[in-house]
């Protein structure tokens, strides 16, 4: 089998008498982008927390490369990059003055790192300018550069695209990708988002109130065997016994003038033509994402990841 680079084992976290994160077992290989994915509560953060060593597990383990957290902190933690909560900035200093001031801190980082991670996080163009006139997704992007002066094998990211408007968490998603492809780095990443895990994560872990619900490739886990439309017609019960007949169709349902049809493959277009042909109109036709919702209600037991 595969090694783990991070590997947690019946992690648990309690506080008081809640337990918020509950016997989670979970494994990320080399070169994953590791999503962890669930709903606002369900231990997210207090996982990570534990992950980085910022709070110690009330029992369990958890090992980065091999190291112990607790037993071997110092040497578990040396090849980890990690951007927990907001990252630390000093406002008044430029980008690249923080990263400077970071990198003295961090002791053996050269100049030419600096530059490196400048052009990772893609922010040439506003190095030189004062944190305080960022956007929230560049203190991200310039937090994920101080993340990387030390050339960590692993980065831990909690929520880096909380907060952020569609393009800001756009770019640090394909900042993400390109990190893992160039920098051959292993990535866990937090999300309550399930369409941003679908789009960059390989490896997903959905939990629900501090408990693994299932682990596994998003390919097989997340993605639809099929997929679904709706339509609004002149005529549906016309349109259903059209429909209806089609191989690619698995289900139709009506209700009034709007139909919900799930259909396999890239039928989108045949669907359109078939009910044009038997003088159906069609009025409106729209992809929708329902099921996949619907899926996550159905393994989180009720609770919604947006
Ligand atoms: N120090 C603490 N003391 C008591 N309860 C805590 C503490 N830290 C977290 N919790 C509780 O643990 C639960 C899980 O919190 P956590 O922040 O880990 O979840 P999360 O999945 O990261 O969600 P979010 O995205 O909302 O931060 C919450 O109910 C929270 O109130």
């Amino acid at each position: 089998m595969e090694k783990c680079v991070i590997e947690t084992t019946q992690l648990t976290k309690q506080f008081g008498k809640t337990t918020v994160v509950n016997n989670l077992s979970i494994c990320i290989n080399e070169g994953d982008i590791f999503g962890f994915l669930g709903p606002n509560g369900a231990g997210k953060t207090t996982t990570i927390r534990m992950l980085v060593g910022l709070i110690a597990p009330t029992s369990g383990s958890a090992k980065i490369l091999g190291k112990d957290i607790q037993a071997d902190f110092v040497n578990a933690i040396q090849d980890v990059g990690a951007i927990v909560e907001n990252p630390e900035l000093y406002p008044f200093y430029t980008g690249r003055q923080n990263l400077i001031h970071f990198a003295k801190l961090s002791g053996d980082v050269d100049k030419e790192r600096i530059e490196e991670v400048i052009k990772l996080v893609r922010l040439e163009n506003r190095i030189d300018t004062k944190v305080k006139t960022y956007s929230l997704g560049m203190r991200q992007r310039l937090g994920l550069a101080q993340a990387l002066l030390n050339k960590p094998k692993v980065l831990i990211l909690d929520e880096p695209t909380n907060g952020l408007d569609p393009q800001g968490m756009k770019e640090i998603r394909q900042i993400i990708g390109h990190l893992a492809d160039t920098e051959k780095i292993t990535i866990f990443i937090s999300s309550h988002l399930l369409h941003e895990i679908e789009q960059l994560c390989n490896k997903v872990a959905i939990v629900s109130n501090g408990k693994l619900i299932v682990q596994g490739d998003v390919k097989s886990l997340l993605t639809k065997e099929y997929q679904e439309v709706t339509i609004e017609v002149s005529d549906s019960d016309k349109a259903k016994h059209i429909l209806k007949a089609l191989p690619y169709i698995q289900d139709v349902v009506v209700d009034e003038n709007k139909i919900t049809v799930k259909y396999s493959g890239d039928s989108v277009a045949q669907i359109n033509k078939a009910l044009v042909l038997a003088d159906v109109d069609v009025t409106h036709l729209a992809a929708s994402n329902g099921n996949l919702e619907d899926y996550f209600l159905e393994l989180t037991g009720g609770e919604v990841i947006a």
